[in-house]
């Protein structure tokens, strides 16, 4: 049982429910450790007490602004205040120092206007309710005042609202410190517009979330959104581009998903290049971009078959001899490099290098990590650029980072996409030290009566992964020799 309570006849508690998670009810008889409860639904239900939660006879029907104020912070408590908020449409609500939302799915335009970031600007964390723009604010205020970088983390599952609640947050740092008109753009549109063509380039649609930064840069494969804006845009870039349909492409078509619902294509295509245009980006480098881009579409088509040499590989087909030519014309760079960066494998040891021919499978692969990593750096040159657009004063001491990473999501297979040794630390230290470990020191220090609350932290499995000598990253580099 969450709490060490005394049930009697009429305490109010929480059961779980298959269907409902969470109801509640009146306890109508206690036998030992078997209770009878009438739930508020009608049914009579007989449950172990170790199994039931308390309720907060007192709490206000429509909720707290913080649930540090709650009688019982456990799951049922928490998502009953959250749910009693939203259904007064506040989406927002504090635990200290941390905000929850609870994602709308609607737009809720009063809630981000000018006005509503002007009540904001030096109000006390607190004093108004919850909002990103006081978290941002507060953040704002720190660094300024104490001359301390902040950062802020934004987490949740997939579909949450972190993509939505970190642009709210740039939105306030940008009306706070992006006064200044550079090339007749203001430093807070350029940071906003970052956004579109950051989103174009890195996101994908998912079963959860259509505009889904889940697979950020790890799964080209999947990030076709852009790609199909190229397509359906402009008839003379497809041209020049050489491209066709998103369905006759490896990358394009491996999800068999050519539309989403609601999104026009070719206005989103022409909606990233004006983002691009207000970042900074001159029509030159814009070309160069698609240029990339529409190179590695055509390096996912290059088919590989058995060559001459032993194990050894060459393009299947005329096809596959055009996708190459092709993407070496828009990379442009050899042909013949670009083929014997693909079917070979140079190894350069300490006396000699030596070149070997790879077989088509391991071709395959090897045009695959060319893909991703030609991709990935255009990724890193597009956020270099938005900085430095931005202008980004490269002799500023302190920042406000926001991080915007989803959580872990417990599904019913883990794969190694959806946790990773960040997310572990990240989860360590904002779980385990911030939330816990702060908390409590802080009331040792002020001496505030309490009970120790145990809980168990992800240490052991950091130190599986990265504790030296004797954890998988360790051994891993000694067998191979680093
Ligand atoms: N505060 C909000 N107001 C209105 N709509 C919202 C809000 N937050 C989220 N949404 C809606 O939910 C959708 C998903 O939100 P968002 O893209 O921010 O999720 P996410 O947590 O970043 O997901 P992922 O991890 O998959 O990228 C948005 O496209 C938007 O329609």
């Amino acid at each position: 049982m969450a709490a060490a309570m005394s049930l009697v006849v009429g305490s109010l508690v929480w059961l779980e429910d298959p269907e409902e998670a969470w109801i509640d009810g009146e306890v109508v008889e206690v036998k030992g450790e078997q209770i009878k409860v009438l739930c508020t639904s009608g049914k009579t239900v007989v449950v172990k007490a170790s199994n039931i939660y308390p309720k907060d006879a007192e709490a206000p029907p429509c909720g707290v602004d913080d649930m540090t104020k709650l009688a019982y912070l456990h799951e049922p408590g928490v998502l009953d205040n959250l749910r009693s908020r939203y259904d007064i449409n506040e989406i927002y609500t504090y635990t200290g120092n941390i905000l929850i939302a609870v994602n709308p799915f609607r737009r809720l335009p009063h809630l981000y206007d000018s006005h509503m970031m002007a009540q904001y600007k030096g109000a006390d964390f607190g004093e108004l309710s919850p909002h990103p723009f006081a978290v941002a604010d507060a953040a704002y205020r720190l660094m300024i005042n104490d001359g301390i970088s902040q950062s802020i983390l934004v987490s949740g599952e997939s579909g949450a609202g972190k993509t939505e609640s970190t642009k709210l947050l740039m939105r306030y740092l940008a009306y706070m410190g992006g006064g200044a008109v550079a090339e007749g753009r203001t430093v807070e549109q350029q940071v906003l517009e970052s956004n579109p063509v950051l989103e174009a380039f890195g996101n994908a649609k998912t079963v959860r979330n259509n505009n889904s930064r889940s697979l950020f840069l790890s799964q080209i494969f999947l990030s076709f959104l852009s790609w199909l804006e190229l397509y359906q845009a402009k008839f003379q870039d497809v041209k020049r581009y050489k491209l066709g349909h998103p369905k006759t492409f490896h990358y394009l078509n491996q999800s068999n998903c050519y539309e989403l619902d609601g999104v026009d294509d070719s206005e989103e295509y022409i909606a990233t290049r004006r983002a691009m245009e207000v970042v900074g980006m001159s029509s030159n480098e814009q070309d160069a971009i698609f240029r990339v881009v529409a190179a590695i579409l055509h390096l996912g088509n290059i088919e590989f078959a058995k060559g001459k040499e032993m194990d050894s590989s060459m393009p299947k087909d005329e096809k596959s001899w055009f996708h190459l030519k092709t993407a070496a014309e828009l990379f442009k760079c050899d042909v013949k490099a670009l083929e014997d960066s693909l079917c070979k494998r140079v190894i350069v040891t300490r006396d000699e290098t030596i070149t070997k021919w790879l077989d088509p499978e391991a071709a395959a692969v090897s045009r695959d990590a060319l893909a991703k990593i030609v991709y990935s750096r255009l990724f890193d040159w597009l956020v270099d650029k938005i900085n430095s657009s931005i202008g980004q004063d490269p002799e500023s001491k302190f920042l406000i980072g926001v991080l915007d990473i989803y959580g872990f999501e417990s599904f019913k297979t883990n794969s190694i996409l959806d946790i990773s040794s960040v997310h572990l630390y990240l989860l360590y230290y904002f779980v385990g030290q911030h939330v816990f470990k702060m908390e409590q020191e802080e009331y040792t220090k002020e001496e505030i009566d309490w009970s120790y609350i145990e809980f168990v932290d992800n240490q052991d499995i950091l130190d599986l992964i990265e504790k030296k000598p004797g954890g998988i990253i360790a051994l891993f580099w000694m067998k191979h020799g680093k």
